[in-house]
């Protein structure tokens, strides 16, 4: 594994925990030779990340639409910037540039990257393991409220516990490096056979 794409807030937030994470994971990504890839935003627990990475001599690549750049946002010691025209654009290249993704604490930005990824393969449009970093049990309350959706089966067990979560960023890389590449049933839920495959899916 030798890029990971980390989703988070653009806000620094209250917690000094989650400034801490991104500071731990930065200098773990650095120490691993783990190249970290971004949103590329000086901003928030963004900055902080891009800063411990390149602190630690770390590499990143960030990706930013132009409007965001203009808007001055774009961090300016990163390893490389790749300026885009859309948000689509930006999530598909830094998508393609990783081996994995992971989730630091954030806002709807972070929930929006981070759900697109776990729902892409949900449908087997990559194998890539998902991951969150989870500072002070921030995501506990999200993944409570997925399991309810398990329990009122709306989405599949397998697909609930193919996020990887860890407390600290070498529980993490470890685990992503040793996650099972994801595979797809195709079977939707409850639907019985005429609905039990994906179109272009994979038996
Ligand atoms: C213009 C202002 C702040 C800049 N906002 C963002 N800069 C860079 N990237 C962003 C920004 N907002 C969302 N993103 C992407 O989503 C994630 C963070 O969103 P969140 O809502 O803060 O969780 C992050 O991973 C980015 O890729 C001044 O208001």
């Amino acid at each position: 594994m030798s890029s990971v794409c980390v989703f988070t807030a653009s806000s620094p937030g209250t917690n000094p925990a989650y400034r801490d994470a991104a500071w731990a994971l930065g200098a773990t990504l650095a120490r691993e030779r783990v190249r970290l890839v971004y949103g590329g935003a000086r901003v928030g627990l963004m900055g902080e990340l891009a800063d411990s990475v390149r602190a630690h001599d770390g590499e990143v690549v960030g990706v930013m639409p132009r409007n965001l750049v203009d808007w001055e946002v774009a961090h300016e010691g990163l390893s490389e910037l790749r300026v885009v025209t859309s948000m689509h654009e930006r999530k598909a290249q830094m998508s393609e540039l990783a081996d994995a993704f992971a989730a630091l604490p954030g806002g709807l930005g972070t929930l929006e990257e981070l759900f697109e990824v776990w729902t892409w393969s949900q449908l087997g449009l990559h194998a890539k393991p998902v991951a969150l970093l989870d500072p002070g049990g921030f995501w506990q309350p999200l993944l409570g409220f997925l399991d309810g959706m398990v329990s009122e089966r709306l989405l599949r067990r397998e697909d609930r516990e193919r996020i990887v979560v860890a407390d600290d960023p070498d529980t993490l890389l470890d685990r992503l490096r040793t996650a099972e590449p994801a595979t797809v049933s195709g079977k939707w839920l409850d639907n019985g056979p005429a609905h039990a495959r994906a179109p272009g899916l994979e038996a």
